[in-house]
């Protein structure tokens, strides 16, 4: 039986992340895919989703810029750059790339059959290890709709067929009120469909500041989607090619395709581990701050179900990596950003006013119209809007959270990440020289307005 430093069982980012990093130190490492390297990741969630929004952003942003006029939208052009940007869903490159760099890529689903040492099974053979790293990620959540297990996946899609989609439906039905639901209905909105959203929650984004949740609902009304709050699809039919719902309300919803935007379960169920004493908890493997499960087992991204995001599980890949190689490096999440590509662009960080309130901080809050205070928002658009609101401890004097709404507040959230991460004195923030015109601007003129 063949034994390795390391087997990493999945390559999302995660599992990337740490074989990379441990083949470059000179590890022999076995990684398992059951699908394909990149994970959902690179396939069917990130990628394809982001490169789909960009053209429908690029559009609007045109329509808004001083003396363009609206460019036209080329589907067949935009499938088949979203079909490049997917690799045509083959990762025979990916697994040349890690043969070439010394790896032996075991393409099967593994299970870890037993301990001391760690033992794994692909296809039928057995490999032990020193480390065994989980990185299985997670898998679309199925609500308990009446109905909805016998319509198939022509009428029923989850991120998987929404981002591989090669039509744009003329209604959907879009169930769900988290990032996936936002970003593929505006998406959908803004190619054409007429959309339907209906989230269980009484807000859209429900993790989010209260008032951010207002702002991407006023957002989603001028896109023209009927939005449904506090209700569920009771029941889903299949009628004609498409699919009838009927909401909890008793509403009526005709749609040609229903979009699952309802959460994710983490992947760690059916790997064999209960078996070897190894317990998980709805699907999660609990971690310690190490990202260590047990001896020698350790897991990174959604299957920890700490925060689904790649940006986490590459930053536990890379701790994972360390603390295999003999380091010590211990997880902090206080800074992780939460950005929904939607436009405009929406982001949380760190903890909302009503967090902070419950963990008992002396909380100050602040929020700013952009467009009112900085000279960017004109530069960028004619008729600009987008908001910044600043959440601050006021005895530590310190910034505990952060949340906008406007252009690119996807790279400039990572201000507001890093002061919160790093305790950066509000003192020293309001003493920063941001680039004039910019965004980020905003920061100053927001904490100016704390009453710390
Ligand atoms: C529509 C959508 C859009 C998203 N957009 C973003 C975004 O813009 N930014 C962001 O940060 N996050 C985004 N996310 C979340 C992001 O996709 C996940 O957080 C990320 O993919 C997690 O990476 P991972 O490595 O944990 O797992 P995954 O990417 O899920 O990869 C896990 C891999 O493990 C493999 N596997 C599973 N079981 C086995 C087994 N037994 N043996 C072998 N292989 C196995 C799978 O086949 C898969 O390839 C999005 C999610 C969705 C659904
Ligand atoms: N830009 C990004 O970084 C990005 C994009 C997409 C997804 N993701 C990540 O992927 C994960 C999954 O996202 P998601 O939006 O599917 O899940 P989520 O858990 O964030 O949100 C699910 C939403 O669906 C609602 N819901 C659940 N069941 C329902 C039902 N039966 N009927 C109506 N509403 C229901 C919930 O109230 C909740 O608001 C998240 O962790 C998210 O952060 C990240």
């Amino acid at each position: 039986m063949e034994h390795l430093d390391a087997i990493v069982i999945g390559m999302g980012p995660g599992g990337e992340v740490v074989a990379d990093r441990l083949l470059k130190a000179g590890k022999r490492v076995a990684v398992a895919e059951r699908e394909l390297i990149g994970g959902e990741c690179g396939y069917y969630a990130c990628i394809p989703s982001k490169t789909l929004i960009r053209p429908p952003e690029a559009r609007a942003d045109a329509e808004e810029a001083a003396g363009l006029d609206r460019p036209g939208l080329d589907w067949p052009a935009l499938r088949a750059y979203r079909d490049q940007m997917i690799r045509h869903l083959d990762d025979s490159r990916q697994v040349r790339g890690y043969r070439d760099q010394g790896a032996l890529v075991l393409k099967g689903a593994a299970r870890v059959v037993g301990r001391d040492p760690w033992r794994v099974a692909v296809d039928g053979r057995e490999y032990t290890a020193d480390h065994v790293v989980v990185a299985t990620g997670s898998e679309a959540v199925r609500p308990p709709v009446e109905g909805l297990d016998g319509l198939g996946p022509d009428r029923v899609w989850t991120n998987r067929e929404a981002t591989t989609l090669t039509r744009i439906p003329g209604r959907a039905l879009v169930v769900g009120g988290g990032a996936v639901a936002v970003e593929l209905g505006q998406f959908l909105a803004r190619m054409g469909a007429a959309v339907t959203l209906v989230q269980r929650g009484d807000r859209l984004l429900d993790r989010e500041d209260p008032r951010l949740c207002e702002l991407v609902s006023e957002q989603f009304e001028r896109d023209g989607i009927t939005v449904h709050l506090g209700t569920e699809v009771a029941s889903a039919a299949a009628d004609g090619d498409g699919v009838a719902a009927v909401l909890g309300s008793g509403e009526r919803v005709g749609a040609d395709v229903l979009v699952l935007g309802t959460g994710r379960r983490p992947r760690g169920d059916g790997l064999g581990l209960a078996d070897l004493g190894v317990e998980t908890d709805r699907g999660a493997l609990p971690v310690d701050d190490r990202c260590r499960v047990a001896p020698g087992l350790w897991a990174v991204g959604d299957v920890t179900a700490r925060a689904m995001f790649t940006h986490v599980a590459k930053y536990q890949g890379r701790l994972v990596a360390a603390n295999i190689l003999g380091g010590d490096r211990r997880a902090d999440y206080t800074g992780v950003p939460r950005v929904v590509f939607a436009h405009p662009e929406i982001a949380g960080v760190g903890l909302t006013s009503e967090q902070a309130r419950d963990r008992g901080i002396d909380v100050a809050t602040a929020e700013i119209d952009l467009p009112e205070t900085l000279a960017r928002p004109w530069t960028h658009a004619t008729d600009p809007r987008g908001t910044l609101g600043v959440i601050a401890d006021r005895s530590e004097g310190v910034l505990v959270g952060a949340w906008a709404f406007g252009p690119m507040v996807s790279e400039w959230i990572n201000t507001a990440a890093l002061a919160i991460r790093a305790r950066i004195p509000v003192g020293y923030l309001i003493d920063s020289t941001p680039q004039f015109p910019t965004f980020n601007e905003g920061y100053v003129a927001a904490l100016e307005e704390l009453d710390l």
